[in-house]
């Protein structure tokens, strides 16, 4: 890869107050590619907002280095500093803007030092309103805009200087799940027509999932498992990061039901509950067909669903496998020879193992 335009290097961050000290990150390189929408997903207090913040430097690491458009942020002078942050955009859930300047003004702000002129200040304003669709909202006040109004003008704001980064820190948990789709379309939209580089911060994996190419799970402070959205969907290895994806793919909910059923409670020694997931054209079908002809395995598909991440189908199904026990080791070993990833779930138990 072309040198990254976000490289970070052995960050670690920790705060110290009197009583206490956290170590909100923990030496963590992250590299993100030019044109790239990276999502770093954790539940709260992982160390994702810390994590970000370092890039435009709101929050200068206690060790390590942040790379960014190719500049060592950690040795800019200040003027320098605030020239690099114009070039990272933000944006943030609870919007940030300001309430008593209409979306105009707001928007209007950050070229307050820019070379533009007024007239070409206003065009550009303009231009942003339309960027996001707001071309009609010129002279309302926040107070008057719903949250994914205000969201789009929070984008807006962040791309008054041209920024070839945007940051967006939990940018659609305060709103609904319709707005939030709507609000992650957008961002996709920017990084295909702007080629804007996207860092998304979420403890939602499904927003990772409308928009993300790569994604990085945190946990106490560390990134535990990283990669492209493809590779951890269809082979996730930790356990949390498995947790998130069963939230998103509402596979949680489905197991919660299946392990409900007669099938599953009274589990024959003769069977195994599967979890079986696959990237790609193969299907269901060709594939239990052929346990059973090779095998003698037959499968009650009690779940299915197929998604498509990037145009790529993701297949989830989970099964029950019958048959001759002596068997099932090879069956398994022939349907991961077909790329199936093939989990083995505890019929009592309360997550997929
Ligand atoms: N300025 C600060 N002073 C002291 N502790 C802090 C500060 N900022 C963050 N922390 C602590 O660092 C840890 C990581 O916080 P951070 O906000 O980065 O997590 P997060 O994953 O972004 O979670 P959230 O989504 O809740 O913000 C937490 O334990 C938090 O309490």
């Amino acid at each position: 890869m072309s040198a990254p335009i976000i490289d970070l290097k052995d960050i670690t961050v920790t705060f110290k107050n009197k009583t206490s000290t956290v170590h909100a990150v923990k030496n963590v390189s992250l590299q993100v590619a030019k044109g790239d929408v990276y999502g770093i997903v954790g539940y709260s207090g992982a160390g994702k907002s810390t994590l970000v913040r370092t890039i435009n430097y709101l929050q200068v690491p206690t060790s390590g280095t942040a790379t960014v458009n190719g500049q060592v942020m950690g040795q800019l002078s200040k003027n320098a500093l605030r020239l690099a942050r114009r070039k990272i955009g933000m944006i943030f859930q609870h919007f940030n803007l300001m309430n008593s300047r209409t979306i105009a003004a707001n928007i209007d702000y950050p070229l307050r030092y820019s070379d533009l002129n007024t007239a070409q200040r206003q065009k550009k304003v303009a231009d942003l309103l339309t960027l996001v669709g707001l071309q009609d909202k010129a002279d309302a006040y926040p107070a008057q805009l719903s949250g994914g109004q205000k969201q789009r003008v929070g984008i807006a704001r962040a791309l008054a200087n041209d920024p070839g980064i945007l940051l967006c820190d939990e940018a659609t948990s305060a709103l609904d799940p319709k707005t939030t789709q709507e609000i992650l379309g957008l961002l996709k939209h920017l990084n295909q027509t702007l080629g804007i580089t996207i860092v998304l911060i979420t403890h939602e994996m499904a927003a990772v999932k409308a928009v993300c190419q790569h994604v990085a799970v945190m946990e106490q402070g560390e990134i535990i498992e990283r990669g492209s959205l493809l590779d951890i969907f269809s082979q996730p290895q930790q356990p949390l990061t498995k947790d998130f994806i069963n939230t998103a793919a509402q596979l949680d909910v489905a197991l919660a039901e299946v392990r409900k059923q007669p099938a599953v409670v009274n589990l024959a020694d003769n069977a195994r509950l599967l979890h079986l997931t696959y990237v790609g054209a193969s299907t269901d079908a060709p594939l239990i067909a052929s346990l059973y002809q090779q095998y003698g395995v037959t499968a009650n598909i009690l779940y299915g669903s197929v998604e498509f991440l990037q145009d790529t189908p993701v297949g989830n199904l989970i099964v029950i496998l019958s048959g001759d026990p002596a068997q099932f080791p090879e069956a398994f070993a022939d349907l991961r020879g077909q790329g199936v990833t093939v989990t083995e779930l505890d019929p009592k138990g309360t997550v997929v193992a």
